[in-house]
């Protein structure tokens, strides 16, 4: 039975990877899949993994009609066996139940790969709309680690190491920050950062929590003196 598998997990755990080996795996034994991402870090029309791999994809735009991409593909005499999704937490809801439609019309596998939650911990539209509809959810099992060394769960948006909680939901980045606030004296480090549960809600980074423990106030009474 084809299906639709989200492939779900936090930031940097290896989700483009695995969307890379199972097309690798596919398409080496002859079969032929449609790419589509949204916002990849490489640029538009890129499907990338941090270990270096890239492969040309469909950018998946607002205005991209799924089922009608893939139909006019297949009317024009093109061939398409299975459907790989990246980024699919920036896509619409409507996006995800065309994605579904495909499943259920064209009966080919959909694979689609995304984080769940945003920095402020609620839902992508688009996330929300494959919990509901997908037939499987499939957590990664290469764990992202916080800095407590806990499993990471949550993404969390820093600005210069420090954790924000207000924003747009979408903002492109990777998890070892890149320079942003254009025109600013000193362009404040944005990146991203995976955290366990109790750390994101404590808002603790990596830096803060390097700076606390380096803090007088936490020293021991011995190490004051
Ligand atoms: N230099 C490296 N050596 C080994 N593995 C690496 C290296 N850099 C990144 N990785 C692996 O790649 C994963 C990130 O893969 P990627 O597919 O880009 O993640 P995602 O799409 O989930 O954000 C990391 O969790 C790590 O396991
Ligand atoms: C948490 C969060 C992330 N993003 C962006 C940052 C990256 O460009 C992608 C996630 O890519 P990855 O391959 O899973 O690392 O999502 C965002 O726009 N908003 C957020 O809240």
């Amino acid at each position: 039975m084809p299906e639709l598998v989200f492939f779900s997990g936090t930031m940097d755990c290896g989700k483009s990877t695995l969307a890379l080996q199972i097309e690798h795996n596919r398409s080496a034994r002859g079969l032929q899949g449609m790419i589509y991402s949204r916002n990849d870090r490489a640029g538009r029309g890129k499907l990338s993994s941090r270990l270096g791999l890239v492969t040309e994809a469909v950018e998946a735009a607002d205005d991209l009609d799924f089922y009608a991409h893939v139909v006019d593909h297949l009317s024009s005499g093109g061939r398409v066996d299975y459907i790989i999704a990246d980024e699919a937490q920036f896509l619409a809801p409507e996006q995800i139940d065309q994605l579904a439609r495909v499943v259920d019309d064209l009966g080919l596998d959909v694979f689609a790969f995304g984080i769940t939650t945003d920095f402020r911990s609620k839902l992508f539209p688009g996330s929300q709309r494959l919990v509901e509809l997908a037939d499987r959810i499939e957590v990664l099992k290469v764990e992202a680690l916080c800095w407590c060394g806990a499993r990471a769960t949550h993404n969390a948006r820093t600005v210069d190491g420090r954790m924000v909680v207000e924003g747009a939901q979408v903002v492109v980045g990777d998890v070892r920050g890149e320079t942003g606030g254009e025109g600013a004296e000193r362009p404040a480090e944005v990146g991203y950062e995976v955290l366990c549960r109790r750390h994101h809600r404590r808002l603790q980074t990596a830096a803060t929590a390097h700076a606390a423990a380096l803090s007088p106030d936490v020293l021991p009474v011995d190490a004051q003196r």
